[in-house]
């Protein structure tokens, strides 16, 4: 079985029965959960495939790892391999706040284009929560991935390009300028949010939903506040609706629907608040299905929902451009540096980022053992830390162990 590429064609990805798809390993925690997810892709895809198809892992370099060995944080051969070998998957990696290097994280899905943040939110029986129901919570959040304040276009207060920046927006907008209230002290950020950009965040958004016969599609924007901006994106998101996809207006507006052309049902178009939307994740989930979001907003939206459901442990992603097929997996949390080296963590949302992966790819049969395992997993009360303290009865286990438990119950 010749280890090959993964390649895209005519819009659809070509998978070969042993696709070299390249991992990140991560900072901090990164390695322990790097080294149990393995176990578990591995053996979903002896057991879903029985030796037939199998995958060549390829270590690339970015982060810690990167610059201790190469003196460079985010190597090209890094970005070379993604780009040429489409498909991979990460851990989380360290950005430093205030000052150093900016994320490497976002700067992977900017330098790729991977323009969706795909982060799906349901719960598996058994997981502690801090909610009454936490059943009642299934949602996929499409966050946007490459503009908005993540552009990383900011100028240092007190830098000569700030000064000079400061010097052109006073000339050239006056009034405006005025409104900055502490204008000697302040550093400035810049927030684009383009109409493209949103077209085809919020054109895959409706598109999973009809693909995966979901009931609606909300956007959250903040854009009373934002009008431009955030309330571009309100008004956009509703234009793709109407016109690509034949929404009519509910009630006189804005609110939206129109029939799946797959199943026939009608699909919902709303909106909501970004502030609104934070307390009724927690008072009425069950009103929320798809979410179409900025990239600031699904970055707190990500987070909030994966506590409703069980914590940050479990909460996967994926990173993705429908139209070049490229893609990166990763999970929601970050390095948890504390924990570092002490194989301590929940892999799991490493491993249901690998689970998307393998759907993506359309290796369903793998995919669906490591949610079986997982499950089983779950059910023997066989668990890390952040379950175990929450669990009664659980067995505390390691990262490895853990990742050995799903595999095991597949
Ligand atoms: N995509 C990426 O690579 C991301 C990278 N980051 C980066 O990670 C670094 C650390 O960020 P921080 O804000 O501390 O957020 P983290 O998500 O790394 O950790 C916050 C807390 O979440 C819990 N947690 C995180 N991961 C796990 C896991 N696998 N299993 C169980 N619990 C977990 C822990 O909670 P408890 O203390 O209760 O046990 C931890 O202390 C920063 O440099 C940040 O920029 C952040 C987010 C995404
Ligand atoms: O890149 C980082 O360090 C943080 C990114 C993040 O929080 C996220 O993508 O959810
Ligand atoms: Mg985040």
């Amino acid at each position: 079985m010749p280890a090959q590429p993964i390649t895209m064609h005519n819009g659809r990805l070509q998978v070969p029965d042993a696709p070299i798809i390249p991992f990140i390993e991560g900072d901090g925690t990164g390695p322990d959960i790097w080294r149990a997810s393995q176990v578990v892709f591995d053996a979903a895809v002896e057991k879903a495939y029985g030796g037939k198809k199998k995958i060549e892992w390829k270590e690339v370099l970015a982060g810690e790892k990167a610059f201790n060995q190469t003196g460079n944080w985010l190597p090209d051969e890094t970005l070379d391999a993604f780009r040429s070998l489409l498909v991979g998957i990460k851990g989380p990696l360290t950005t430093p706040v205030g000052g150093g290097i900016r994320s490497l994280n976002v700067a992977l899905r900017q330098i790729l284009d991977l323009y969706v943040c795909l982060r799906p939110v349901q719960y598996f029986t058994g997981v502690p929560s801090p909610v009454k129901q936490p059943e009642l919570t299934d949602m996929v959040i499409f966050r946007e991935n490459t503009e908005d304040i993540y552009a990383g276009i900011e100028f240092e207060n007190g830098t000569a390009d700030c000064d000079k920046f400061k010097k052109l927006f006073s000339e050239a907008f006056p009034d405006r300028w005025k409104k900055v209230r502490f204008p000697a002290s302040a550093g400035i950020g810049i927030k684009p949010v383009s109409q493209e950009g949103t077209a085809r965040l919020v054109r895959a958004a409706i598109q999973y939903a009809i693909d995966n016969d979901r009931r609606s599609v909300t956007l959250v924007h903040k854009g009373n506040i934002m009008k431009f901006t955030e309330g571009g994106f309100r008004d956009w998101g509703y234009e793709v609706a109407k016109k690509e996809f034949g929404a009519a207006e509910l009630d006189g507006g804005p609110w939206c629907a129109f029939k799946s052309p797959k199943s026939g049902k009608e699909i919902v178009v709303k909106d909501v608040i970004a502030d609104a939307m934070l307390q009724q994740i927690l008072t009425r989930p069950a009103d929320y299905d798809v979410i179409a979001t900025l990239n600031l907003n699904g970055d707190y939206i990500s987070d909030a929902l994966a506590a409703c459901v069980g914590g940050i442990g479990i909460a996967p992603g994926g990173n993705i451009n429908y139209v070049s097929g490229h893609a990166i997996f990763e999970a929601t949390h970050g390095t948890a540096p504390k924990y570092a080296n002490q194989d301590k963590v929940n892999p799991g949302s490493v491993i249901l980022s690998g689970e998307m992966m393998f759907r993506y790819l359309g290796w369903t049969e793998a995919a669906d053992l490591i949610i079986k395992g997982l499950n089983g997993a779950i059910a023997a009360k066989t668990v890390t830390y952040d379950f175990e303290r929450l669990m009664d009865g659980a067995k505390l286990v390691k990262c490895s162990e853990f990742g050995q438990a799903v595999a095991k119950h597949m």
